[in-house]
């Protein structure tokens, strides 16, 4: 990636923009990147990271993968081979409402990671479970395709779209 990404803090934003919806502080902080933002891509799975390794096997074009995974703490949806695809392939970050495992290899990746937790157990592959691009609720707040999201220290804001610079 040549340039540099717009880094947001999520208080201003919030302040900035009232009716923007703000996640409730549900989620741990992992990956290598704790700041960023992008714009949102969507799947909906059950304990099952078939479409989860689809998508950041494919470009990432600076987007964030929201991954509505039921909130199951039983397996987790994103490790270490996924977190390098994804950073990899020009994905901003990646939200998890479910958990990750590997989690020192997601630290050492350039990639922005939100999960519920850590668990050590792999999910499954090939249930034909989920579904991609539409939109998914958890945390308090609907995350819609092509919408956009921030995340900081703070916490996470979702904006119908992303704010003028500056
Ligand atoms: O492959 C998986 O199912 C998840 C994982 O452990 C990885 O991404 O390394």
């Amino acid at each position: 990636m040549s340039s540099q990404p717009t880094t947001f803090a999520t208080t201003d934003v919030s302040d900035a923009h009232p009716d923007g919806q703000v996640c409730d502080p549900v989620f741990q902080i992992f990956g290598g990147v704790v700041a960023f933002s992008g714009s949102i891509a969507t799947l909906k799975v059950f304990e099952d990271n078939t479409l989860v390794k689809q998508a950041v096997e494919g470009p990432g074009e600076g987007r964030v993968l929201v991954v509505d995974g039921g909130g199951s703490t039983r397996c987790g949806l994103v490790g270490g081979n996924l977190a390098v695809s994804a950073a990899t392939n020009g994905w901003a970050g990646i939200v998890v409402n479910g958990c990750i495992r590997d989690a020192d290899e997601l630290a050492a990746q350039p990639l922005g990671v939100r999960a519920l937790a850590a668990m050590p157990r792999k999910s499954r592959r090939g249930l034909h479970s989920g579904q991609a691009g539409i939109p998914v609720v958890f945390a308090g707040a609907v995350f819609r395709d092509g919408e956009w999201l921030c995340a900081d220290r703070d916490g996470i804001v979702v904006l119908p779209e992303a704010p003028a610079p500056g």
